[in-house]
């Protein structure tokens, strides 16, 4: 018997994935401005966008400053000395600011008849306000820590409770601003991730793009992208936005730090006194932005890897859910160890993607500890010679300027630390950008198709000079039209009934879908009904997974009819033993046989009661008898129903009045099928 090796997954040779990445042209790449623009689109434009920013900016400058600082100070002092109605006006004042601002919001969330962007707004406001709050408060622990050990240093334990009692405040003033931020800036998320995936999913559905996606594009998942590569990059950006914002606000506020207690440095040369300011701040950027241009030169490979492990682990997992559709076909060929040894090979790339990805994060993470390891000692270099040549520069000071040189590191070093993920944000823009090209892609094609459809008033259906052709690829990759069906006129009259016949694969279904605008690889003039009501009923019909009543109303709801009705149409169509399972819900495709899936379909027919109705092989899994009662009921039922079936089953004649018959064109170099009208 063979040995079955339990780590045959593991031991296997993960496949060569270079040239994957080299197809990703660099300028496919999604860029910052693109991401900017795309993103600012739900706060009202990129000039909003930024201008925001800059105003919070300045407004977070403003609240860190040292005359508010003292301004607020000055009005807890006096809040905590005054009495009566005076105390009553000092703590009012600002409950009553809160007050306005949420009685302002309210009042332009009701008015505003498009309030996305006015709550997108408040939002970011509110949560880049909490933002300050928690840098300020990181401050404030840095000078608390300064005074509490001082008290416990020289044994003042009056000093030393009310440092304590000082702590417990601020704490709980951290937690709550903490907590809150996180709330908003998740709340503020899910708001933009709704609006972004409403947006693609119109794209989607509209115009029946899904469908002409399949046909069209090469491009891998776009259900993954719409799934998953927004919420990644929502969550992303709104991530690195406020991180960014944070790190900018703490540079600010210890750069200020330093500069009170570094002082500036002079030179003089050539006659002239040069003062630079704030000399070991300049240092600390252009320490960062070098150490910035290194971190980005040894992981820029990331962003592709990013855009790559999104692409191999949906694919991975579209094989996995195409087992699940396909589990009786598959099942009954025996393929199942075939799909598992597609799922290894599959899984092989994943794993070998992620390796790639290791060796680059190794680099990446060696380059970035060093640096910051370098960074301890780059100050203490900056530092020591001053320190040995100046004696009034004390021990205190140079630990002070450590640790803020340290703390501004930290907040210069975001782009290196956040390297990660903003490589990821970057791989899955691209995924959805490319998405966004790929719909206006299909929108150019099928808007340059040279066959029209037009809703006219011809009394009936209308063909003049159609030809019609199928999609191929060649061996470039490139959209070819190929002749399926040339020089047809038809005219398909109200209350007409048709067989259409051909050699399977000579394009009966293909002019169906032309009829449906579902075909625009062809050229010559459709004239279709304005207002009459089509339906078409294709060999696999489609029912959603949910209640019996739910299949047969798709895609209306159940609530438009009636059960009398549901289950008059059951009997209709020889499905009396279903009548009694009107509220189960299954996947009806899935559990019915499918002869009583295309019967199920004409329950729908009786339902809905088209003026036109169009049956694609409809009735290709059923007996003789049960063809026959169908159609019979069919035609008792809507008598004046316009019918186009398509068919190999010759005893359909008997139902239909004139033919359409698809023979192979030899006259013609073009070659393809050309049509024969005659009546029955
Ligand atoms: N989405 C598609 N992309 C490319 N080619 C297609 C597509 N759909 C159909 N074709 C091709 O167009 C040709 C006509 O297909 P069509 O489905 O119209 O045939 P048919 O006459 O209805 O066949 P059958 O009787 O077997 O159902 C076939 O060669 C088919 O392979």
């Amino acid at each position: 018997m063979k040995k079955t090796n339990r780590n045959e997954w593991m031991n296997d040779v993960t496949p060569d994935l270079s040239a994957d990445e080299k197809s990703i042209k660099n300028n496919k790449l999604a860029g910052f401005k693109h991401i900017f623009n795309f993103s600012a689109r739900y706060w009202g434009g990129g000039w909003a966008l930024f201008g925001s920013l800059i105003l919070f900016l300045i407004f977070a400058m403003l609240t860190t400053s040292e005359a508010t600082e003292t301004f607020i100070m000055g009005w807890l002092e006096q809040t905590k000395q005054a009495s009566g109605l005076d105390f009553i006006v000092k703590t009012g004042a600002p409950i009553l600011i809160i007050l306005v601002l949420l009685l302002t919001y309210r009042f332009f969330c009701r008015t505003l008849s498009d309030n996305r962007v006015f709550k997108a707004w408040a939002l970011s406001a509110l949560t880049l306000f909490l933002a300050s709050v928690s840098v300020k408060l990181n401050v404030a622990f840095a000078m608390w820590s300064k005074a509490f050990y001082d008290a416990i240093q020289s044994r003042n334990e009056a000093e030393f409770w009310i440092q304590s009692s000082i702590f417990i405040a601020l704490a709980i003033f951290w937690v709550l601003v903490g907590t809150y931020r996180q709330f908003f800036q998740q709340l503020l998320q899910i708001r933009w991730r709704t609006w972004l995936t409403q947006i693609f999913s119109n794209q989607y559905f509209d115009r029946n793009r899904f469908y002409f996606f399949a046909q069209q594009e090469q491009q891998d998942n776009p259900d993954q992208r719409i799934a998953e590569d927004l919420d990644k990059f929502t969550e992303l950006a709104i991530y690195l936005y406020f991180g960014a914002y944070i790190s900018v606000l703490s540079m600010y506020e210890f750069s200020k730090l330093m500069l009170d207690i570094s002082g500036d440095i002079n030179f003089n040369h050539f006659g002239l006194n040069f003062t630079i300011p704030d000399y070991l701040f300049w240092l600390a950027v252009i320490y960062a932005i070098a150490g910035s241009l290194f971190i980005h030169y040894v992981g820029r490979r990331l962003i592709k890897i990013e855009a790559l492990r999104q692409r191999y682990n949906a694919s991975f997992r579209y094989h996995l859910i195409r087992a699940r559709e396909y589990a009786e076909g598959i099942t009954s060929l025996q393929g199942a160890n075939h799909h598992r040894e597609e799922s290894r090979r599959l899984f092989g790339i994943v794993r070998s993607n992620w390796n790639t990805r290791m060796w680059v994060l190794k680099f990446l993470g060696f380059s970035s500890l060093s640096y910051n390891q370098a960074s301890v000692l780059f100050p203490i270099l900056l530092m020591a010679p001053r320190y040995f040549a100046d004696k009034a520069f004390t021990w205190g000071n140079f630990m002070q300027i450590l640790r803020t040189f340290g703390e501004l590191r930290e907040s210069l070093s975001w782009f290196i630390d956040n390297y990660q993920n903003i490589a990821e944000l970057r791989g899955t823009a691209t995924r959805i950008f490319a998405l966004e090209d790929a719909f206006s892609r299909i929108d150019a094609f099928n808007g340059a198709s040279e066959l029209t459809v037009t809703p006219n008033n011809v009394g009936g259906i209308a063909f003049t000079h159609v030809s019609l052709s199928r999609p191929q690829l060649n061996e470039n990759e490139q959209l070819t039209l190929v002749t399926q069906v040339s020089g047809l006129n038809w005219h398909i009259s109200q209350g007409d009934r048709w067989l259409v016949t051909g050699a399977s694969g000579s394009g009966k279904s293909t002019i169906l879908r032309a009829i449906a605008q579902l075909w625009p690889y062809g050229k010559g003039q459709i004239d279709v009904p304005t207002k009459a009501k089509m339906l078409f009923l294709p060999q696999r019909p489609y029912f959603p997974i949910a209640t019996l009543r739910e299949a047969l109303s798709y895609p209306a709801t159940s609530e438009v009819y009636n059960d009398a009705a549901y289950e008059t149409v059951l009997e209709m169509s020889q499905l009396h033993h279903l009548k009694d399972r009107l509220s189960e819900s299954a996947n009806w495709g899935q559990i019915l046989s499918g002869g009583e899936q295309q019967r199920l379909a004409f329950a729908r027919v009786f339902l809905q009661r088209p003026e036109y109705l169009f049956l694609d092989e409809a009735t290709s899994a059923l007996d003789l008898e049960n063809e026959r009662s169908l159609y019979a009921t069919l035609l008792n039922f809507m008598p004046k129903v316009t019918l186009i079936s398509v068919s190999h089953h010759t005893q359909l004649s008997q139902y239909h009045n004139q033919s359409l018959d698809l023979t192979a064109n030899t006259t013609n170099e073009t070659g393809g099928f050309k049509a024969k009208i005659q009546a029955i």
